[in-house]
């Protein structure tokens, strides 16, 4: 997992022009945390969320799902099923990414929903900075014509902000947003 990270943070380093090593130099040591995720059957599915709206705060998630799906992502301001794919690796960018690219990537607003007649097993593994990391967007997206769109925070800080507040939508990122 930790190889398929770095790859893909490659590639997206790539894509914007920048060497690269560029964005996982930006993230530092990669930090794994991996959550399971049992939902049980919901009598009424309508009524309540495996897991509520938000993004998640590192730098890439990835996650593997069973048969049953339940994983929403938000998109043009509607909610799109992931459907399970055998073998698939569902790949989720998250909120340090999205500053480190001063926004050229959004991290994936998502959520989980329930269903009545089957539990729901998942698998996330997240690719996160050290506490002590200082992210901001990387200097070589930066220019008269691109302002920086985030403020600079300690990694650690920004996660201990997202505990206290709460998942809701991408509110936690939105906090950074600088006026420009
Ligand atoms: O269960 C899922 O598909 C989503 C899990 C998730 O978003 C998370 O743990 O942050
Ligand atoms: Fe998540």
């Amino acid at each position: 997992m930790k190889v398929l990270a770095q790859r893909l943070l490659g590639l997206i380093s790539e894509s914007l022009g920048l060497s690269t090593g560029r964005i996982e130099e930006a993230v530092g040591e990669f930090y794994q945390n991996i959550t399971v995720s049992y939902y049980p059957p919901c009598p009424q599915p309508e009524l309540t969320l495996g897991l509520q709206s938000h993004s998640d705060f590192g730098a890439i998630t990835l996650l593997i799902q069973d048969d049953v799906g339940g994983l929403q992502v938000l998109k043009d301001g509607e909610w799109v099923t992931v459907h399970p794919l055998l073998d698939a690796i569902v790949v989720l960018l998250s909120d340090q990414a999205e500053i480190i690219t001063n926004g050229k990537y959004k991290s994936a607003q998502h959520r989980a929903i329930t269903n009545s007649s089957r539990a729901r097993l998942s698998v996330a593994t997240f690719n996160d900075p050290a506490k002590a990391v200082k992210i901001s967007p990387v200097s070589e997206l930066i220019g008269n014509s691109s302002p920086p769109r985030y403020r600079e925070v300690i990694y650690g800080e920004y996660v201990s902000s997202w505990y206290s507040k709460g998942p809701e939508g991408k509110r936690n990122i939105d906090a950074l947003l600088l006026d420009c």
